[in-house]
């Protein structure tokens, strides 16, 4: 089933902070040495001051993250995307300020991050799991579902240094969607194997935001982060430089007028919206004349016109739901035929 922002659940008015992020600051090593000329004379003058040269890759960033919201971390490269995520993690420990985090976090954020290269997949499933504050009867329950969710198959049972990286990630990500995270972290979403592994990642993280779950990716794609995310953060240098509407946040980067994106998007539903409109309004008239030709098999073929319009909600429904909807509704156009033809007589 096709789900879409609009379908997602809005965040509750009294929803807790989940994150807190106070006054944050990571400071990275620049570079280590400088010119023998600067060496000499820090020795000479007793060793004082830092030789090292630092930058903040964070620089006093601040804010909170609600339960069930759906947050893009945006920037160019560098910006501090990745170190935040780290940060909010707890894989990576700030120099200064605070993140304190409620429920249980978990997230692709590093490659391998948590994987013994020298076990099994199925022992890095039990391990990586238990790692998420998962409990052993519970891994074993979802075993079966991760292993068949990674598409991994008979490797389970190889080691995992010997996996391409696709399948490292496909088994990764597996593990962390299934351990039913109250805060997912996700780094470049798109990394995560090919084309239709990617459908089907995209698809479970968005039933974990349906569900009311909390969201923070990194992503350059735009188009994606402002189909899922309902808010938007833009670093720059380690600074926040925009924090609101995701679709804002995606004018800020792309350097657009604010509400462009916002104002394509509906365009763009609008024009969909119509389209779909129209081509019930074809098969509407098609299912009448084919109700006045009085044929049914012609009734049933401009139904199933209109099923085909309406693809999704037919998607959900059970065989029995579908047949039972089909019967009524031919036995609905036939009392209506006979009326016609009562009316003609
Ligand atoms: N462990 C580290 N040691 C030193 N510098 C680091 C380290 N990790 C990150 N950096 C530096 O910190 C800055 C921010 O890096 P970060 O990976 O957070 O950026 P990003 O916004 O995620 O970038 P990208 O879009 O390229 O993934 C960069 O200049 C990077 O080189």
């Amino acid at each position: 089933m096709k789900l879409d922002i609009f379908d997602l659940p809005p965040v509750a008015a009294n929803a807790p902070d989940v994150i807190r992020i106070d006054h944050l600051f990571k400071r990275f090593v620049l570079r280590h040495t400088r010119s023998m000329k600067e060496a000499f004379i820090w020795l000479v003058k007793g060793r004082k001051g830092d030789l090292s040269e630092k930058f903040n890759a964070l620089n006093d960033v601040t804010m909170n993250i609600r339960q069930g919201e759906r947050v893009a971390l945006l920037g160019y490269n560098g910006s501090g995307k990745s170190t935040l995520l780290k940060l909010i993690s707890g894989v990576m420990q700030p120099d200064d300020g605070s993140v304190l985090t409620r429920g249980r976090i978990a997230g692709l954020i590093e490659v391998g991050a948590g994987f013994h290269p020298d076990l099994t997949g199925r022992d890095n499933v039990f391990m990586n799991a238990a790692i998420l504050g998962m409990e052993k009867e519970q891994i074993e329950a979802k075993f079966d579902e991760i292993v068949a969710f990674s598409e991994i198959g008979d490797f389970i049972d190889t080691e995992v240094k010997f996996y391409s990286s696709g399948m490292y990630l496909r088994l990764a990500f597996a593990v962390a969607i299934h351990t039913d995270p109250e805060i997912f972290l996700v780094d470049e979403i798109l990394a995560v194997g090919d084309e239709p592994f990617q459908r089907k990642c995209l698809a479970k993280i968005k039933e974990l935001c349906a569900r009311g779950k909390t969201l923070v990716v990194v992503s350059h794609d735009l188009d994606l982060v402002s189909q899922i995310c309902d808010r938007g953060v833009v670093l720059e240098r380690g600074a926040v430089k925009f924090d609101g509407e995701a679709m804002e946040a995606v004018d800020v980067m792309r350097d657009l007028p604010f509400g462009t994106t916002k104002r394509n998007r509906y365009e763009g539903d609008l024009l969909a919206a119509q389209q779909k409109l129209e081509t019930m309004e074809v098969s509407r008239r098609e299912l009448m004349q084919a109700i006045e030709s009085g044929s049914t098999e012609t009734v049933v073929v401009a139904l199933a016109d209109i099923a085909e319009d309406s693809q999704a909600e037919i998607d959900a429904m059970s065989n029995e739901q579908k047949l039972e909807i089909v019967n009524s509704e031919i036995t609905r156009l036939e009392k209506k035929r006979e009326r016609l033809h009562q009316l003609n007589a």
